[in-house]
């Protein structure tokens, strides 16, 4: 799968590392910046991969900050998107069967490579499970919808 990844300047190690376990489980990442530690505002970032995301050009695409959170605030803000702050492997497992999250919020501060790892592999292979989490997962979209039209 092609995925889109971006972080600002805090999440820029971890990002680094992601990109190569992305290539190691058989995925193509496409890296939108940060591209050093210098500091930069994690919202021009999150913008580029949550567009084309919501476009439909990507199916899932990934942010990392320091906590994860500015990255996944941004995310949210657009239609068609669910991103999930994610931190261990059940919450992993849980936006994706649950939420059908499409957009993974790493705290690259905060997660060991191991971890990251772990995450990584569990997000991308766990699928939706549809059902009553669909009609729920419907209700947020129905938000969006409602928005626009007003
Ligand atoms: O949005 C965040 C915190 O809620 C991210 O973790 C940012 O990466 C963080 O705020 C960056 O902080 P810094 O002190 O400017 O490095």
């Amino acid at each position: 799968m092609i995925i889109p990844i971006a972080s600002d300047h805090a999440g820029f190690e971890a990002k680094e590392k992601v990109k190569k376990m992305l290539e190691e489980l058989g995925h193509m990442p496409v890296d939108f910046g940060t591209h050093s530690d210098e500091s930069v505002d994690y919202p021009d970032f999150a913008i580029q991969v949550t567009e084309k995301v919501s476009e439909g050009e990507h199916e899932k695409g990934i942010l990392v900050c320091g906590s994860g959170q500015g990255m996944c605030m941004t995310a949210n803000k657009y239609g068609n998107i669910r991103a999930a702050l994610v931190y261990d492997e059940e919450s992993a497992r849980l936006t994706r069967q649950h939420n059908n999250a499409n957009i993974l919020c790493l705290p690259g501060r905060m997660l060991t490579d191991d971890q990251l790892k772990k995450v990584l592999s569990v997000w991308l292979e766990t699928d939706f499970e549809g059902g009553r989490h669909e009609r729920r997962v419907n209700k947020i979209q129905d938000l969006t919808q409602n928005k626009k039209d007003s």
